[in-house]
Order: structure tokens, then C-alpha cells, then sequence
């Protein structure tokens, strides 16, 4: 058995005083429906464990005597002095009264716990103790001072407006072997202390292969640790096992009592992938885990509340979303098929630290309802097989039920507002590549987690000890929550305005895991938060201030936006006009493209009409200062033959009608005989004769340039002469 032995009686003892290992602690629930006197000082009587809440409305140990207390409870008579008196004075009584009786009880228990723990032989009294007995002593006098009077803040000193945090609460789960760790014989490496609460990982043999690398380690150790609680969930034949309903009643119950008492909350898990995260904060139909069992408890208590006090109104509101590959995805959004996925994006808030914009927030008024969301936001989280866990979460994720408490005072006509959050956060587990034998998106995922939780670790050791901040105690205040979504949308429930618990979920057989995670939660010990309660208390008269104010801010809100509207008007007015104008251009700017095209054209055929009447020019000029020889007029058989061959030859009717006018041209048939014939009547004919050889070559240029003309207009029509705008295609 892995249960480390202990001697009977403090076990017993630790039975007696630990719900978590032995029978469901008595519940006080509603822990405090009377919202502007919930006095409800946690009374805590063991080291992080905690054996009965006391609280005025309830019966409550009388410091000094041990007995039950029936009479009319303080609450009740403070309730009534309140509901007569409204005056300053008569509340700071009452803010004194209430602190010096948390004094009183805190003493007491101390005193009293501390008493046993003397005679208890296993109990080592060391320095961590004592300081952890003066935290207790601080947080008992915090969670006692009067939520209703804190909303008179200004008066408060300095320790009662922001003490209600203290260190995060630190838990431990292990849970029990999977077959496949059965199958190949693992060792258990873990003990617990119920006593301690200490958690022991031994030195593992060399026989479990998946230890392998931790063998190559300098050193391997047994390591021990102390944590708030030790949950057992290893071997359910053993006596001491932790179930689902002994987590809840430990941590659960207690974070909830804050809620009421007006503080934001968080719980997270962490651990290895396999580890029982899931397990833990969801669980199964039959074993649910810590997510339903609070909004069950949640919805309960506000039913006991309603009939008990009707003048005080609960409103519920709850939103899921994932943190994936670094983006939020809201899980109240079905998934549409085939469609990209839509993701959100952070913002900050002075108020409210950051949060996820546009993040769907129902309102719930039962558990069924509850449930039905919390069932359809966990059906659409992004889970995967992997070597290591058959429904691994590949996701962060983060359910939050924001609840309101409204009390109406009728008799003074006062109205006091509580909001408090619960964030229930099922982180995604740290991987080894190489255990999981992850490939393509699963590897891409393991790496963002892994990245995410590193984060996370760099963020956990910056709060826990300034050293390890960046830029070390000269930039004490830097935190690296923005270095990964999870630390920014965490930043309030780890550092700021949350009382936060971190319940470390660990393998059975996994030395290198099981010591990373261990020293993870060993660090988170260390870190406090500053929680305080929200609550806005306001009289008639300061709320119909309010509302008139919110009327004003309204109605100058609408006069902006009619204003922004008016000249959004105005403004695409102008914009259609400028659009117009601006096609008004581009056409000009096309006719003109146009023109000059038709332009180049036109100087075109000039110049070749130039060109052509230059070289006919040239060739005339050429023929009257080089009057052409005298021809030998031919027989008509050889110039038969040589037509006869000519047409053979070149075959174009062209060249046929060319050498047709040779042969007729009169001139050519009357060659000059002598130059002493030459007189100026042929000279005069033979010009006359050139001139009408030269009218008919005009008249075959003009025929020429008009086919040029013709092949040019052709042209134009199928490149440039197409509709402006319309596209063409060659
Ligand atoms: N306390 C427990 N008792 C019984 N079974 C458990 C317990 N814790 C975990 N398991 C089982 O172990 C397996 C892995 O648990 P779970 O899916 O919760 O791991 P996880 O840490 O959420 O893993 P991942 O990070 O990969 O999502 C599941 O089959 C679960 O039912």
C-alpha cells in the first residue's frame, strides 16, 4: 500500500478534522442568506484544513465553553439594531463588535489547535506553522469584518479593505493506474501523509521503462512536500481514499461560502496530460466532479436563501470558452460545419482586469439549466486521442458563473449589491512529444500548451518570489502574465482581486512529470492575492442619484451618436460625390487616351502616304533625268513566247497587269530613235504621256492607301473601338 503509516490516534485525530479523508463535514449551507450581516469567519482548527464555519446565523461554537450556542445569534440582534438604527455611529459599533469577536475566535482556535498539536507526537510545531497560524490569525479577522460595512469604505483601516486573499490554496490529487499502466507493471511512486498533508514521490526502480529518463538524472531522490491537502485517490479499497464528494466538501463548499461572501474565486487544475484534471473538475455522469457539484451546491443554497429571506434577489449568469492554440473560443457558440472557426479578443478593464470581448454570458436560474450549458460548452471543447490519454483536452478551459446577490432593505429603503465570480479552470495538460508520439496539429497543440503552462510557471515564480521577475527587484512589479492568453485572462486570479486554490493533479508511476508538477505547486504556496469583497451599498437617495446620472450620461450618449450619425451622413454625401467626380475624370482621362490613339493613327497613314508620294516623286524625277533607253520593239511571236513564259512564271494577276501595260505603253513601243529626232512636239507628247502615266500611279496610291485605310479602321475596331470599360479579348 502507498498510504505512508501512520500511528492511529492522529489519524483519527485527522479523521476527525479533515473532511476530505474521512465522512462529509456537517454543512452549514446557506452559509449567510442575511447579505448585509454575513458575518461568516471561517474557523479554521487544523494546518489548511478547515472543521466547522462559523457563522452567526448558524450554531456556532461559543469561544471559551465548546458548547453549542441556540440563543438569539448576534446576526439577529445586530440585524435588528440595524433595521432601527442607520446612523454612522451605530455601524461602526457594529463594524467593532464584529471584529473583536472574529478576534476572539481566531484566538481561541488557535490556541486550541495549537494545544493538540502538541500532544500529538507526529506533529512537528516548526517556524512554517507559526507563520502560517499568524495568516490564519489575518484571514479570520478579514473574512469576519462585515461585508455590509465595507461598502463604507472610506472609514475602514487599511488591513480590512484588502486582506480578504492569503496565499493560494494548494492541493494534491493522485489518481489511480490506467490499464495501460497495469499492463506494463508500474510502480506507484507516491505517498501520503494524512497527518502532514504531505505528498512523497519515491525513487522509482529500473524496471518501468517509462521512467527511463529519469534514470539518467544526476540525482533521483525521494522528494516530500506539504500541500493544504493530500487527496488519496489512488486505491479506493483504502480507507482513507479520496472520492469526487470528499474534493468538493475540502475545497468546494469553502470557495463557494466566499462567493456568497462576496469574493472572486478561482480554482484551476493542473498536471501532466492523463493526470485526472478533467477527472477532477468535470468528472463523469456518475462521479461528477467539481464544476457541477458547485453550480448544484450553488442552486441550492440560493433555494434554502429565497425562502429563508425573500428580500434578497440572486442572479446568476455562466460562460465556457477555451483557450486554443493561443486564441479564445467561446464554447456557448455551437460550431458551424465547414466554417472557420470564430475567435474573441482580449481587452482590459480598470475595473475588471482583462476579459474576453463579445463572450456569451446566459443568464441560468436552475441547476438543469446550468448543466444543459455546461454539457453543451464541454461537447464542443477541442479533445483528442493521444497516446497518453484516449480524451486528452487540447484546451484550456475556463467556466465562469458570475453571481449577484441583491438585498432591499424595506425599512430603510437601501439596496446592497454583491457580485462575486467563480472561475472553474480545467487546464490542458503539460506533454512530452515523445510520450505522446504526437505528429502534425496534436504536436502543434502539445507545443502551445506546453508553451502556455511555461508561462504560467514564469508567471506562479514571479509572484511567488520577485526575484525571478524579469529585469529582478529593480523591476519588482513586472509579472509576465501577457506572455500567453492563459496568464492574461488569469492575471486577476493569480495576482490581484481572487482568493485562488491550485489542485496539482499528478500520475501514480511518473517520477519526471510528477516532481515537475510537485514543484510547481510547492511555488504557488507561496503566492497571495489580495481579494476583496465586491459589494456596492447604496441608499434611496444615492441610487435615484445614480439612475438620474445614468439618465444624463444616456441622453448625452444619444445626442453623440446622432450627432456621429449626422455627419456620418454628411460624410457619405460627400464621399459619393467625390466618387462621381472622380469617374467623371477617369472617362475624360479615357476619351483623351482614345483621341491620342486615333491621333497616332492619323499621323501614321500620313507619314506613310509622305513616304509612298516621295518614292513616286523620286521615281519620276528619276525617269525625266534618266529618260528610259530605247526599247527594241519585239516580234509579236517572241513577245508571245516571252508573255507566255512571264505568266507562267509569276502567276499574280498584278505583275500580269504590269507587264500588260509595259507591252501597250505607247511610249515604250515609240522608242527614241535618234536623239537628232527629237523635237519638241514628242518631247511635249511624251510628257503629256508621262503626266498620265503618273495620274494613273496616283490613282493606284490612293487605291492603296485606301486599302491601308480599311486594314487600319479594322484594326482600330478590334482593339480601341470596344465600349469604354469593356474588358476585350484577343
Ligand atoms: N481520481 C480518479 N479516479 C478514477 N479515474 C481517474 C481519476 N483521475 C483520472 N482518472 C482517469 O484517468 C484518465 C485520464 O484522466 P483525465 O482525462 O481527467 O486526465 P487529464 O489530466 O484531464 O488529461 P489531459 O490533460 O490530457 O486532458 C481518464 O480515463 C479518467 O477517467
Amino acid at each position: 500500500m502507498c498510504f505512508s503509516p501512520v500511528p492511529t490516534e492522529p489519524r483519527e485525530f485527522l479523521h476527525l478534522r479533515t473532511s476530505a479523508q474521512g465522512q462529509p463535514r456537517q454543512s452549514t449551507k446557506p452559509s449567510q442568506p442575511d447579505l448585509p450581516l454575513a458575518v461568516a469567519p471561517p474557523c479554521y482548527t487544523g494546518l489548511g484544513t478547515r472543521e466547522t464555519r462559523l457563522t452567526f446565523q448558524s450554531s456556532a461554537p461559543v469561544p471559551g465553553n465548546g458548547s453549542k450556542y441556540n440563543g438569539p445569534t448576534p446576526a439577529t440582534q445586530l440585524t435588528q439594531m440595524y433595521g432601527t438604527i442607520h446612523g454612522q455611529r451605530f455601524r461602526d459599533i457594529i463594524e467593532d463588535i464584529c471584529e473583536e469577536l472574529s478576534e476572539i475566535c481566531a484566538a481561541t482556535t488557535l490556541a486550541s489547535e495549537h494545544g493538540i498539536a502538541s500532544s500529538d507526537e507526529n506533529y512537528k510545531s516548526t517556524s512554517m506553522d507559526q507563520s502560517r497560524a499568524t495568516e490564519l490569525r489575518s484571514s479570520v479577522r478579514s473574512s469576519a469584518s462585515t461585508p455590509s460595512l465595507r461598502s463604507r469604505d472610506g472609514t475602514l483601516p487599511p488591513h480590512m479593505k484588502m486582506d480578504g486573499g492569503g496565499n493560494v490554496r494548494v492541493v494534491v490529487r493522485v489518481r489511480a493506474f490506467l490499464p495501460r499502466e497495469i499492463e506494463r507493471g508500474a510502480e506507484c511512486l507516491i505517498s501520503m501523509d494524512p497527518v502532514m498533508q504531505s505528498t512523497t514521490l519515491h525513487v522509482p526502480n529500473d524496471s518501468d521503462p517509462a521512467n527511463a529518463k529519469a534514470r539518467t538524472r544526476k540525482v533521483v531522490e525521494e522528494k516530500s512536500f506539504t500541500f493544504d491537502n493530500s487527496f488519496w485517490s489512488h486505491d479506493k479499497e483504502d480507507r482513507h481514499y479520496a472520492h469526487q464528494e470528499e474534493v468538493y466538501n475540502a475545497l468546494g463548499e469553502e470557495f463557494l461560502d466566499h462567493n456568497f461572501e462576496g469574493y472572486h474565486t478561482c480554482i484551476f487544475a493542473y498536471g501532466q496530460t492523463g493526470s485526472g484534471k478533467s477527472y477532477t473538475m468535470m468528472g463523469t455522469p456518475d462521479q461528477p466532479g467539481l464544476i457541477p457539484r458547485t453550480c448544484e451546491d450553488l442552486f441550492q443554497r440560493i433555494e434554502a436563501a429565497q425562502n429563508e429571506t425573500p428580500n434578497i434577489s440572486y442572479h446568476v449568469r455562466a460562460s465556457y470558452f477555451e483557450v486554443y492554440n493561443e486564441h479564445v473560443r467561446d464554447l456557448l457558440v455551437p460550431v458551424v460545419p465547414n466554417q472557420a472557426p470564430y475567435y474573441l479578443k482580449i481587452r482590459e478593464s480598470p475595473s475588471e482586469g482583462p476579459y474576453v470581448k463579445d463572450l456569451t454570458e446566459v443568464p441560468v436560474r436552475s441547476l438543469n439549466e446550468i448543466l444543459r450549458y455546461m454539457k453543451l460548452g464541454d461537447a464542443s471543447r477541442t479533445v483528442a486521442s493521444t497516446k497518453m490519454n484516449d480524451t486528452s483536452s487540447r484546451s484550456h478551459a475556463v467556466f465562469t458563473i458570475m453571481l449577484k446577490q441583491i438585498h432591499h432593505d424595506m425599512e430603510t429603503d437601501e439596496t446592497t449589491e454583491r457580485s462575486s465570480r467563480i472561475r472553474l479552470v480545467d487546464l490542458a495538460g503539460s506533454e512530452r512529444a515523445k510520450s505522446t508520439e504526437a505528429t502534425g496539429a496534436r504536436l502543434r497543440e502539445g507545443s502551445n500548451i506546453n508553451k502556455s503552462l511555461t508561462t504560467l510557471g514564469r508567471v506562479i515564480a514571479a509572484l511567488a518570489d520577485p526575484k525571478h521577475r524579469p529585469g529582478g527587484k529593480r523591476n519588482k512589479d513586472i509579472v509576465p502574465y501577457r506572455d500567453s492568453i492563459l496568464t492574461w485572462l488569469l492575471k486577476d486570479s493569480l495576482g490581484g482581486n481572487s482568493k485562488t486554490a491550485m489542485i496539482a493533479c499528478i500520475a501514480p508511476s511518473d517520477y519526471e512529470e510528477t516532481l515537475s508538477t510537485l514543484r510547481y505547486a510547492d511555488q504557488a504556496k507561496r503566492i497571495r492575492t489580495r481579494a476583496v469583497v465586491n459589494q456596492d451599498h447604496i441608499s434611496t437617495a444615492e441610487r435615484d442619484a445614480q439612475i438620474a446620472a445614468m439618465a444624463e450620461e444616456i441622453r448625452v450618449l444619444q445626442l453623440s451618436v446622432a450627432d456621429t450619425r449626422r455627419r456620418e451622413k454628411d460624410q457619405k454625401e460627400s464621399e459619393e460625390r467625390l466618387e462621381e467626380y472622380q469617374n467623371r475624370v477617369a472617362a475624360m482621362q479615357r476619351m483623351m487616351e482614345e483621341r491620342s490613339l486615333v491621333a497616332e493613327g492619323k499621323i501614321r497613314s500620313l507619314q506613310t502616304e509622305n513616304e509612298a508620294l516621295r518614292l513616286h516623286l523620286k521615281l519620276a524625277l528619276d525617269s525625266l533625268k534618266n529618260p528610259i533607253p530605247e526599247v527594241v520593239v519585239r516580234t509579236e511571236e517572241p513577245l508571245k513566247e516571252v508573255e507566255a513564259e512571264a505568266d507562267k512564271e509569276n502567276a499574280g494577276p498584278g505583275d500580269g497587269d504590269v507587264h500588260e501595260k509595259l507591252a501597250d505603253d505607247d511610249f515604250v513601243d515609240e522608242p527614241y530613235d535618234d536623239e537628232d529626232d527629237y523635237s519638241p512636239e514628242i518631247h511635249e507628247e511624251r510628257a503629256n504621256d508621262m503626266q498620265d502615266y503618273m495620274h494613273e500611279l496616283l490613282k493606284d496610291l490612293s487605291l492603296f492607301k485606301k486599302k491601308i485605310g480599311d486594314d487600319k479602321g479594322r484594326f482600330i475596331d478590334q482593339t480601341s473601338r470596344a465600349p469604354l470599360g469593356a474588358r476585350v479579348n484577343f
